[in-house]
């Protein structure tokens, strides 16, 4: 198998872009970086190979796509499999983690919500909404359900997984965002889409509703977690 490791992102950090955008935490470390990921990914592809970044926080996410579509003339289509849906914008977000936000910054649809993002000329909005699903929510703050309810965006929860089995969802995924198979798939992984039971380092667990849920409703499924952390 040919695996080549095309080591870490060195970047550089303008600190007097710290300031200016209110409510997003880390921003000039978030500029430097993501710029740098984007370039690399489009290289990457563009050579021909799959490309795997591994990294976080999440943020990472709008450049990696962006390099994706870059590379790929726009024949892209997105799996978001999380916890969260990460798109809020810096007004609507609760603790101000550039993390969650990655999602309103992709998508041409929610382009307008944004105030003008100083050192990120280089991102574009680069895909519709239309081409991406989500799979695996389960904890969704109440602007980032109205976005997702207003725009009708594609949208397995935790729930869905459980009830279809994964391969049922991701097909019915591409049903609805690349319905004659044709574009390229980004899968944009995050670790807290798993149990916390199987992965419990992360700072933003999206698990305890899920977990309270399961026990509310399904005594079997307490029982093998249960036996899971023993
Ligand atoms: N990629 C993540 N871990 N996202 C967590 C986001 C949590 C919360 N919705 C926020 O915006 O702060």
């Amino acid at each position: 198998m040919d695996i080549k490791d095309y080591g870490n992102i060195s970047y550089t950090v303008n600190r007097e872009l710290e300031a200016s955008v209110p409510n997003m935490k880390g921003y000039a470390e978030i500029v430097g970086c993501t710029h740098e990921v984007s370039k690399n990914v489009e290289k990457i592809m563009k050579e021909g190979r799959m490309c795997l970044t591994l990294g976080g926080d999440h943020s990472i996410a709008m450049a990696t796509v962006d390099g994706h579509i870059k590379a790929k003339d726009n024949e892209v289509c997105l799996l978001w499999i999380d916890a969260h849906a990460d798109c809020n914008t810096n007004k609507t977000t609760p603790s101000g983690n550039v993390h969650g936000m990655p999602m309103a910054l992709i998508p041409y649809e929610l382009s307008d919500y944004w105030p003008h993002l100083p050192g990120m000329d280089w991102h574009k909005p680069v895909m519709s909404i239309r081409n991406v699903a989500y799979i695996g929510l389960r904890s969704v703050d109440s602007y980032e359900r109205l976005i997702i309810e207003k725009l009708g965006i594609t949208a397995f929860f935790m729930a869905d997984v459980e009830s279809y089995g994964i391969n049922t969802v991701v097909n019915m995924a591409l049903d609805r965002i690349d319905p004659e198979r044709t574009r390229s798939i980004h899968v944009s992984y995050d670790i807290d889409s798993l149990d916390t039971l199987e992965a419990p380092s992360t700072g933003t667990s999206g698990n305890k509703k899920i977990i309270a849920w399961k026990w509310n409703n399904t005594p079997h499924t307490k029982q093998k977690y249960e036996s899971t952390a023993a």
